[in-house]
């Protein structure tokens, strides 16, 4: 398994091996109870089931009770006990999650209040969006860019379909705000997609017939077979509940499918962040009275916009947002 950069930096700051007190063996700087744990990469989660990169061995585990609540996530690294052999029929424990450099968390919807983690340790969100067929919704892609923004994820719109329409239209209010892109469709060439994948770890968010998995597909040939004959985690059987599963990508890096993911309930976001995430509109709302809702009559963004600062397509997507997270408005 080759890991990106940044995974392999926090692995080695994260569990230094030095020699133990009289010497003799190496132990990890905490919880010496689980000397000899390996460590796993999380990559894809089903019923209870963990499939755990180590090394190159693909290893299944569960939770050792010892975990209590806390949640194993796909992209979370993880240290293992039992049979880590990988054999078929081996079942590992997964004894601790690390320290999480990164979480991607949604809400079922707007208004509810418990937060879930999607994806652990990725670097990226790829907004996969149509140009037609179909239609491209500029208000998915803002909530996206939310997410993206609450996670600390480096968004990157990833236009696809281009041999039906142009791209001209959704790249001209985009790339204005610094949000990277490509272009792209079903015979294109990846190459640019893969330079912007390569070393890093990449979720991929999208809706129905955008053209996500043509996608994944391409980019990993073994993805199909993975996803479509067996279950990912014990190898048997033929679906999969599973709402995040980790490819490695040939050229290095992950990315992490999110086939369940349906929809970005952000009632977990602070409203201020929400704002923050929409930096063509962020500076106006400066000049909000304080504890401006941005909903209210008196908000400054209506003058900003006015004077031409920012789109009012792009306020009415924000202000679509926060009144949907105040439960007023159906997004
Ligand atoms: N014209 C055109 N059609 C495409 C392109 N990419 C995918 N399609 C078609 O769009 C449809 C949806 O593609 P999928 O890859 O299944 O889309 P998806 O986003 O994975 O959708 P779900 O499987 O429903 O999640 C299929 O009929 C594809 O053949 C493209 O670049 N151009
Ligand atoms: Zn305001």
């Amino acid at each position: 398994m080759t890991l990106p950069r940044r995974l392999r930096d926090f692995d080695e700051d994260d569990v230094r091996v030095r020699p133990g007190r009289r010497g003799s063996r190496p132990r990890t700087r905490r919880r010496p109870a689980h000397e000899d744990a390996v460590t796993g990469f999380v990559t894809a989660v089903d019923r209870g089931r963990y499939r755990c990169l180590v090394d190159e061995r693909v290893v299944t585990a569960m939770r050792a009770r010892e975990l209590g609540r806390k949640g194993v996530v796909v992209g979370d690294r993880v240290a293992l006990v039992g049979d880590v052999s990988g054999e078929p029929d081996a079942l590992a424990r997964i004894v601790r999650v690390e320290p999480r450099r990164s979480a991607l968390r949604r809400t079922a919807d707007d208004t509810d209040p418990f937060e879930r983690i999607i994806v652990a340790n990725a670097d990226q969100l790829v907004i996969v969006t149509a140009l037609a067929d179909p239609e491209p919704r500029p208000r998915m892609i803002d909530r996206c860019l939310v997410a993206a923004y609450d996670a600390g994820l480096d968004p990157l719109l990833c236009l696809t379909k281009s041999d039906l329409a142009s791209p001209d239209e959704l790249v001209g209010s985009y790339a204005p705000l610094g949000v990277p892109y490509v272009v792209t469709h079903h015979a294109a060439e990846l190459g640019e997609l893969r330079g912007r994948l390569g070393d890093r770890v990449s979720v991929l968010v999208g809706h129905s017939g955008v053209g996500k998995s043509t996608l994944v597909n391409a980019l990993v040939p073994e993805a199909r077979r993975a996803v479509s004959h067996v279950n990912v985690v014990t190898g048997r059987g033929r679906h999969t509940s599973s709402s995040a599963i980790a490819f490695e990508l040939p050229e290095g890096g992950w990315i992490i499918d999110t086939p369940g993911v349906r929809s970005f309930g952000l009632a977990h976001v602070e409203p201020s962040k929400v704002v923050a995430s929409f930096p063509d509109l962020a500076e106006g709302a400066e000049h909000c009275p304080s504890h401006c809702n941005h909903l209210q009559p008196d908000c400054a963004l209506d003058g900003w916009v006015a004077e031409g600062h920012a789109d009012q397509a792009r306020l009415d997507s924000l202000r679509r947002l926060l009144a949907s997270r105040e439960g007023t408005e159906p997004d």
